[in-house]
This record gives C-alpha cells, structure tokens and sequence, in this order.
C-alpha cells in the first residue's frame, strides 16, 4: 500500500444534529473510519465543522443563531465540546488528536502560514492527528475562509496532501439539489469544475451547513488548482474512508489529469500573498514567461509603479493586462535604476549580465 496525506473534510450536517448537539452515531461512525484510515498507514488531517452548530443549544439558543456575536459565542462553546468528544473517542484507538485554529490572516502572512506547515508537519511526524477548524470566535467577517470546504482546499495545498475527501449529508454532486429535485442524476467523475456545474450547485444546505454544495465545488476548484484531487461524498462504516480512497466511495471523484502541483511558496505567492507594486512588460518577455518558461529580466520591463522592496510580491501586467504575480529581488528603486541602465547600454550599445527580477521559481501565472 502507497501511504498517502489525507485530509478528511466533515461538514456540521454530518457531525450534529438540528437541537445544536453533536450526534453521537454520526460522530462515532467517524472517528472509527478516520482510527481506521490511520492504522493502515495513511496520514490523517482532520478539518471538522460542526463549533457553532454543537454549541448553540448550550449557550441558550433553540436554534442556529443569526448573529455574528451570537455564532461567535456558540462557537466557543461548541468547539471546546467538539475537540472533548474527539479526544475521549480517539484514546479508544490509542490516537492523540490535536486541536489547530487558523483565521485567514494566518494565511495571508508568510510566517505564520510556514509555521502552520512546520506544526502540523512535525504533528503528522509524530503520527497525531491535526482537527483542524477556524478560529470562528476571534475571526473578523470580512476576514474568513468562506467556510471549512475552503480552509479544508488550503489546507490540502499547504500540507501537500494526495486527497481531499469532503464528507457531507449527500452522496455527491448531483446536476440539481436533490433534496429539491426528485429527478437530479449524480456525478461520479469530473476532470474539470465548468461555470455550469457551479450554477447547478446551489448555495442552500441543511440548516446547520454553510454554502451548500457551491463552496464545496469552489473548493474542490481551489484544491484541483494546487495539484490536490477531491472526493465528494458520504459513506457509513469504518471502512467508508479507505473506500473512498481506493476507489470505491459513495460520491463525487475530482481529478484533474494533469494536476500539476505547485509549490507552498507558489501557492503563497498565487493565494494569499498581497501585492505591494505592479509590473509593465513587453511581449517578448509576456512570451518568454508564459510560454517558455523562462525567468523575467530587466531587459522586458518598461514600467515599474510602487514602493516595494525587495523579496516582496508584485503584480506583472502584459500588453493585455495582468498576467501573473511574482517575488522580486529587486526594489522598486533598484529596478527603476536598472530599465535606466539598460536603455543607456543599448545607446552604447554594451551589453552586462542581468539578474532576474522575478525567478521561474517565484512565479505563478495567473
Ligand atoms: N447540485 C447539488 N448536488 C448535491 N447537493 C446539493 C446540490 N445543490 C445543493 N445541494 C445541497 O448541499 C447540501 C450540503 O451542503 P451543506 O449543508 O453546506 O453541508 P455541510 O454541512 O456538509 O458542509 C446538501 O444537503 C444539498 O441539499
Ligand atoms: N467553523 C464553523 C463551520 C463553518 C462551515 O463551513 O460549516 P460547514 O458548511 O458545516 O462545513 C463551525 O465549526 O461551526
């Protein structure tokens, strides 16, 4: 058996129940079937949904609250109840779970986000497995993965995983919410995720999930982007997850043939890194690129706008806007003064090596 890097994706509808408690056959169900994944092998990371929808009843609400505090404070209350069960249930198995809380921002900055590598490496070396969930009480709403489907797709790219597997309350994606539509046909396999099948993918879920089967379908774009396949699904049994990962699962199979995978600081760069200055190229070096894969030089840039420095991200733009994003390791400065060196040597007509601006290895293409 191949050992493979699994992240294991469990929305709230399949962990609790509408009361706003955790269901205790559900939640058992899976924990027998992630013990099993584990013992034969595989790595496990766990991204687990369900803080809000656990705590609710607790904190005095009857249902899922609607305010931002409200979840806020759920959350906090659930969470504890959450990581609780898993730890209990776990020890049966003899597995050390560990609970990790990001926000968006600890994506967004480059040392946080090589830290969160770096932990859940060395948890994973240490065979505990990572229940990973967003820190929804201090997470500010403009500032927040969208939902677990997305946090579980970022995760999956920075830990480098070989498979996302999303378990939810449907077996799969069909081309119209079943629970709607008693003629929706499901999907077995996609190679790509088209404008269409997200159109087809509604946003409405159970009452205590969040974006329907639309965020799990961004999502799996985002995973498929950064080399990772996904599995969309349900299953019952404790062998419903290496099922899955052989082939055999209730659900949904994305894969992209040719995933090609990039790397964490791509992916950075590519997802989560802001841009501190922009770029001007000519064609030779919009083609040099993109379609020959050759670092960028000071000899195709024409304009340079912003005060950055060097190691930091920047925008480039070609003759028809922008056509990626890279680390430079030139200041703003450095490089207005270079473009100027250059125009004198071609006056003079002699000629210096150029270091690059941005290295293939820094680049992503948009
Ligand atoms: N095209 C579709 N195929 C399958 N399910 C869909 C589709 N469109 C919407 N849905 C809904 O998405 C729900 C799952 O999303 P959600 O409740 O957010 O789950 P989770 O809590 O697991 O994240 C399903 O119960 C189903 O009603
Ligand atoms: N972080 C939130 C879950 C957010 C979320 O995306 O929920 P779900 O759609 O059930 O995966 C919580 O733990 O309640």
């Amino acid at each position: 058996m191949v050992k493979k890097r699994i992240v294991v994706k469990i929305g709230s509808s399949s962990l609790t129940n509408e009361n706003g408690e955790i269901d205790q056959v559900k939640f058992v169900d899976h924990v027998n079937a992630l013990a099993e994944l584990q013992s034969v092998g595989h790595e496990v990371l766990l991204v687990s949904s369900g803080a809000v929808a656990a705590g609710f009843k607790r904190l005095g609400y009857c249902t899922r609250p609607i305010t931002l505090k409200g979840r806020q404070a759920a959350a906090a209350v659930g969470q504890s109840l959450l990581v609780q069960s898993y730890i209990d249930k776990f020890s049966e198995f003899g597995i050390v779970p560990a609970q990790i809380l990001l926000t968006r921002d600890d994506f967004s900055n480059r040392d946080r986000y090589k830290n969160a590598y770096a932990t859940m490496s060395e948890l994973l070396e240490r065979r505990v497995l990572p229940i990973i969930n967003e820190n929804d009480t201090i997470s500010v709403r403009e500032l927040t993965f969208g939902d677990n489907d997305m946090l579980s797709a970022l995760v999956s790219g920075l830990m480098k995983a070989n498979q996302l597997i999303i378990l939810t309350d449907v077996n799969g994606l069909y081309d119209s919410n079943p629970n709607e539509n008693p003629d929706a046909q499901k999907i077995d396999l996609l190679n790509k995720i088209t404008d269409d099948m997200l159109s087809f993918a509604d946003e409405s879920g159970s009452s205590v999930g969040t974006g329907g089967m639309k965020s799990k379908l961004l999502a799996a774009k985002t995973a498929l982007s950064v080399g990772v396949p996904v599995f969309i699904g349900k299953g019952f049994g404790k062998d419903k997850l290496t099922d899955m990962i052989n082939g055999h699962g209730d659900g949904t199979y994305i894969i992209n043939e040719q995933q090609n995978s990039i790397t964490i600081n791509q992916q950075w760069i590519a997802m989560h890194s802001e841009a501190s200055g922009k770029i001007y190229v000519d064609e030779g070096a919009e083609e040099a690129i993109l379609y020959n894969s050759k670092n960028l030089l000071p000899a195709g840039i024409f304009k340079v706008q912003g005060n950055f420095e060097k190691g930091d991200v920047v925008e480039v733009f070609g003759l028809n806007g922008l056509i990626g994003k890279g680390e430079v390791t030139y200041s703003a400065k450095e490089l207005q003064k270079a473009i100027g060196k250059r125009s004198e040597e071609q006056t003079n007509r002699v000629r210096t090596t150029q270091v690059e601006v941005i290295h293939r290895a820094k680049w992503v293409t948009i």
